[in-house]
């Protein structure tokens, strides 16, 4: 029997995590048993933790490297050790860097084709910022590559978090979209919500289905499913251009919070614009934070250029991801220990 796989891709912060929490959910509601992979940038894991903390159930990780390259080795095992929990399905969070088509191609190895089945490939789109990345990140062809090739293996992509945008922006976003994949569907969602029925047919055993359908905006097509996955292995030319086990010129940096006497009560204005202060350098902050030493500790999630604070019941000591283009690092590490100063 084959095991459907869903591969959730785009870029960071386009909702990823929050398009997975409502699959597990979803699953749970359906009685099915999801087996969970998640694949980090970063050393800390901020989105396992909000999934186990949300939903209760188990997941799989893969951090600090990209599973697409760095990390790639580590796949297969990972992938054993779900089947291993004979899951209804497996649903794999890629990096926001990450290339589908290496993921896809590994699910065709030997040691997979015959117990793993491609049942989608979605490719959320950050509504707000789409338009601009080609130019934002000009100077990192890699990424731009990366970015396109995450629209052209999708077979669903959503244009995510279209309540930050008009209309008018939403029907670029999807010309553009349509640009580099002319088949697949294109759906329009806030906080990744998606039309479940269609997406969960066929993964339910007693439920055959020939075809899916996705609820849509005008002029989508209906979404390929278990389409041919070509096998491509430029793998080895994407991993060779690693550093740090980040991706092209994008890295990772994890900030802790200085011990109790050197610790000076932070406002989330002040947090708020030490991530601006940046500019597009850092493209992505998330963590635990503490603002002060007898508050609690919350989530703070900066995308996009936006922050969003959240509560948060993580157990250990605070720390902040931080993910970027061309950070520098001790720059970085200097201005977070002013903040306490
Ligand atoms: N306004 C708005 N915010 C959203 C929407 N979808 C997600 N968000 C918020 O955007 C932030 C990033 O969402 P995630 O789901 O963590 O994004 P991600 O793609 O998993 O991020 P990485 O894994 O770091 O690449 C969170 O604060 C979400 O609550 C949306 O449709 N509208």
């Amino acid at each position: 029997m084959h095991t459907p796989v869903i591969l959730l891709s785009g870029f960071l912060g386009s909702g990823k995590t929050t398009l997975l929490l409502s699959l597990i959910e979803e699953s749970q509601r359906r009685g099915l048993r999801p087996g969970i992979l998640m694949n980090e940038l970063g050393e800390r894991d901020v989105d396992g933790h909000i999934l186990e903390e949300h939903s209760g159930v188990q997941v799989q990780k893969l951090l600090d490297g990209c599973v697409c390259c760095s990390r790639k080795s580590e796949l297969p095992d990972s992938l054993l050790l779900l089947l291993k929990q004979r899951p209804d399905a497996i649903y794999i969070e890629l990096t926001g860097v990450a290339d589908p088509d290496e993921i896809q191609s590994a699910l065709l190895e030997p040691a997979f084709k015959d117990r793993l089945r491609l049942h989608h490939t979605i490719t959320l789109v950050d509504a707000e910022n789409a338009l601009e990345f080609a130019s934002r990140f000009s100077a990192d062809k890699q990424l731009v590559r990366t970015l396109r090739k995450q629209l052209e293996t999708a077979d669903l992509i959503a244009v995510n978090k279209s309540d930050l945008v008009s209309s008018d922006t939403l029907s670029k976003i999807e010309k553009m979209a349509r640009k580099h994949n002319e088949a697949a569907a294109i759906l329009f969602t806030t906080f990744s919500k998606i039309d479940f029925p269609d997406l969960f047919r066929r993964i339910a055993p007693p439920e055959p289905m020939p075809s899916i359908s996705a609820e849509s905006h005008p002029g989508t097509k209906a979404i390929r499913t278990d389409h041919p996955v070509q096998p491509v292995h430029d793998h080895a030319k994407h991993a060779s251009t690693q550093s740090n086990g980040s991706f092209s010129n994008v890295s990772t940096v994890t900030l802790t919070f200085p011990p109790k006497e050197h610790f000076r009560p932070l406002s989330k204005e002040r947090l708020e614009s030490f991530f601006q202060g940046w500019g597009d350098t850092l493209m992505r902050a998330k963590g635990h934070v503490a603002l002060d030493l007898d508050g609690p500790i919350r989530l703070v999630q900066y995308a996009g250029g936006r922050t969003a604070w959240e509560e948060s019941r993580y157990p250990g000591s605070p720390y902040l991801v931080c993910i970027g283009m061309n950070l520098d690092k001790t720059l970085l590490k200097e201005k977070w220990n002013a903040l306490f100063q």
